[in-house]
């Protein structure tokens, strides 16, 4: 029992997003189902239903993105929803309902991306207004009252949108600087673990087979020595400029040493890989110069087997790269031991 609440409070604290979607459901059980059976006690049906509407919605989000991992469609169900009934509540309330669009404006905020939550506020004052004009006497007691209500409701949202962009911004070169090696931006090591992994668990669990290949410039220290290590630099970032632009999407390069790189092919067989080494290679000679004149790489590849762990199957790509360097440097070996040389 005691394991089970710490494997859950570990979930989320590591998932904010859900963290907060949970956070919504227990405050719409504790906070606004009171008010649902007092409503519907009182015979106001539509604002009961409307705030059972919200409880119910806020359950179900909590639920699906327990189960499925995934956040963004519950975040942005939970927006419309939370949006359409506090608006019909608002309606239906008046100045008392009012006060609901304060904690609505930041649920959004949390909820969906800054200028969508943005979007959808402006979207509700602007859906408030037009309703209390075309009533006159619902929703607002005065012009007065209106137009301070537009300029805090605007006011909040505003400072909510500067607040979510800046988090968001922040957020993102905190992943960027954990997971992107500095230098050249290819991905670093400790994503690398983790994509073989998902790499292993894709062959055991959908026979999706994935190579690697493993990339190390050829006398590197020499381009260092003779030209600086401004120079090297500049060599290297160059070189994952090329990569990212020979290959697909899906495909993930990483930085696995100074100057070694790994390349991850998804759904590759072993002709795929040995088609793409050539085509980097290929690209590399046309392309990768120091002032010294070209600059030439090694590869070792291999192929997942079925059941490998990852490390063995790095280890033989890694193996492969250490036969071409051996065998005289710009080459490609793949782990079948059949080479394959440059003309
Ligand atoms: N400029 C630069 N050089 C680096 C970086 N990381 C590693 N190096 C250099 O890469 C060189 C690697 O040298 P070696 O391991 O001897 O390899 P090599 O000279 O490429 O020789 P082979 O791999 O055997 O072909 C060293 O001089 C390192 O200082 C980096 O981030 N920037």
């Amino acid at each position: 029992m005691g394991r089970r609440f710490n494997r859950v409070l570990a979930r989320l604290r590591k998932d904010f997003q859900l963290s907060i979607i949970c956070l919504m459901g227990f405050f719409g059980v504790l906070g606004i189902s009171p008010y649902a059976v007092y409503r519907l006690s009182q015979g106001n049906y539509a604002v009961g239903i409307a705030d059972a509407i919200i409880v119910l919605s806020t359950l179900f989000a909590m639920g699906y993105a327990w189960r499925t991992g995934d956040t963004r469609k519950p975040g942005l169900c939970l927006m419309v929803v939370a949006s359409l009934c506090a608006t019909l509540i608002v309606i239906k309330l008046g100045i008392n309902g009012l006060f609901w669009i304060y904690p609505l404006i930041l649920l959004n905020f949390f909820m969906v991306p800054p200028l969508l939550a943005l979007l959808a506020t402006v979207a509700v004052l602007v859906a408030l207004v037009a309703y209390s004009r075309l009533i006159p006497g619902t929703v607002f007691e005065s012009d007065y009252q209106m137009l301070s209500f537009i300029v805090t409701a605007m006011l909040s949202s505003t400072l909510s949108f500067i607040f979510a962009q800046r988090a968001s911004y922040q957020r993102k070169q905190l992943q960027s600087w954990a997971t992107r090696d500095a230098l050249t931006g290819a991905r670093n090591r400790r994503v690398m673990d983790q994509e073989l992994k998902i790499a292993v668990a894709n062959k055991r669990r959908h026979h999706i087979s994935s190579a690697v290949l493993v990339i190390d410039m050829d006398h590197f220290k020499q381009v260092n020595d003779r030209f600086g290590h401004a120079v090297g630099d500049q060599v290297l970032v160059s070189f994952v400029e090329l990569t990212n632009r020979c290959f697909r999407h899906e495909d993930r390069l990483f930085r696995f040493g100074g100057e070694e790189f790994l390349l991850l092919l998804c759904n590759t067989s072993e002709k795929g890989l040995r088609a793409a080494a050539l085509q980097l290679q290929a690209q590399i000679a046309e392309h990768l110069k120091s002032p010294g004149g070209p600059v030439t790489v090694s590869m070792g590849g291999a192929v997942l087997y079925g059941n490998e762990r990852w490390q063995d199957w790095l280890q033989r790509a890694d193996h492969q790269l250490y036969e071409a360097k051996r065998a005289g440097r710009n080459r490609i070996h793949i782990d079948t031991y059949q080479v394959v040389e440059m003309a």
